[in-house]
């Protein structure tokens, strides 16, 4: 029988947990980067969202007004560091000082069978989900190094990063570099007081999702019953695991991803369901 997660407003961290800390979620105005940025912002954290478009840095900070923390939004494409310096830089204005979690959350994906990614739509997913997460967590840990002050970084990932993902070949691979990444930085940063971890959202329908993403899932329409705890997520789950990690009770947790998914990655059995290509899948024509 699936167990209901307790209500949205709930939290296992106590209340003002974060108050004092500064938070900065990227793609933090919609989907899971918003309940994220919203789970930080209601323990008293100041809570930044850094996105392209317009609407989603609206949608971020009417999110996060009805709690007591500073709400910041600014526009950045994670791609170009100097944007994200420039960002960084505005956040540290805002707030009065440096934030001290960076939730790396921003990524790009559509479905395409692999033969027909142009160089540029394969560009383009891995510069946003693998080079955008290293470029902002370069430029946030550079300046915890040189003033010498802690910091957590958390990576939103994917279970493809272990599996692959046929029909989105490359987000899974862009993903599995933020996995490895992750392990990397979290040895590189650890000795200065930078814990990094990676977080792996299962199933998490919501109503930001784009088209593309959204029209693969709706042709599951009992996804409650294909998870193996028989739920799909709620998000404001995943902001709880956020906001653990980024906690001082995770604080010997490092280079670890944690997945959130109610083991749905894990699931085998011996005589798996028949083999659809990929662009059958897709509703594609023959080569
Ligand atoms: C197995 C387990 C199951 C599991 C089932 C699902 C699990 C989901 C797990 C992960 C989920 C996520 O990551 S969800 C996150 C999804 N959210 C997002 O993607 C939001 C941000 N997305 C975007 O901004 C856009 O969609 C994106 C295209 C990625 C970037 O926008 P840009 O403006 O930078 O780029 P564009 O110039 O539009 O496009 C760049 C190139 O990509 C191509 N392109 C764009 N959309 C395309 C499409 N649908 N199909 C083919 N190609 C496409 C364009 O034609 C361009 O190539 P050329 O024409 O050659 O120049
Ligand atoms: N939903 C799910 O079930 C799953 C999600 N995930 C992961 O969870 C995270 C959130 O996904 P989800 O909330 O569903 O996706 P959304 O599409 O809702 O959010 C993606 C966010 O990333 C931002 N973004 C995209 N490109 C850039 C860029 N170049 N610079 C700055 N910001 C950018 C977008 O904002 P803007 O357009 O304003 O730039 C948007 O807010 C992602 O890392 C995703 O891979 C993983 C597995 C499953």
């Amino acid at each position: 029988m699936p167990v209901p997660p307790p209500p949205l407003g709930r939290s296992a961290l106590h209340p003002g947990a974060f108050t004092g800390t500064g938070v900065v979620v990227t793609g933090g105005g919609t989907g899971l980067g918003r309940a994220i940025a919203v789970e930080f912002a209601r323990l008293g954290a100041d809570v930044a969202v850094l996105s392209r478009k317009d609407e989603h840095l609206r949608a971020g900070l009417a999110a996060l007004a009805e709690f007591p923390g500073t709400a910041t939004a600014h526009p950045c494409d994670i791609r170009d560091p100097d944007r994200i310096a420039a960002a960084l830089d505005a956040v540290e204005e805002a707030f009065g000082g440096r934030p001290r979690v960076l939730v790396n959350n921003a990524a790009a994906n559509f479905p395409a069978a692999a033969e027909e990614m142009s160089p540029n739509a394969w560009r383009t997913v891995v510069d946003i989900t693998l080079n955008g997460t290293f470029l902002c967590a370069r430029e946030f840990a550079r300046r915890h190094l040189a003033a010498d002050t802690p910091a957590t970084i958390i990576n939103v990932g994917a279970s493809y990063a272990w599996t692959g993902g046929p029909g989105f070949a490359h987000s899974a691979a862009a993903k599995a570099g933020v996995k490895n990444l992750t392990e990397s930085l979290a040895v590189e940063w650890g000795p200065y007081g930078i814990t990094v971890n990676g977080l792996v959202p299962g199933m998490f329908p919501h109503r930001d999702m784009t088209a593309d993403i959204r029209g693969n899932l709706d042709r599951a329409h009992d996804k409650d019953d294909r998870q193996p705890v028989g739920r799909v997520g709620s998000p404001h789950e995943l902001g709880w695991a956020a906001t653990f990690l980024a906690s001082p009770y995770a604080g010997f947790i490092s280079g670890h991803t944690l997945v959130v998914d109610g083991a749905n990655w894990q699931r085998r059995t011996l005589t798996n369901p028949p083999v659809v290509p990929v662009r059958e899948q897709l509703g594609l024509g023959p080569h």
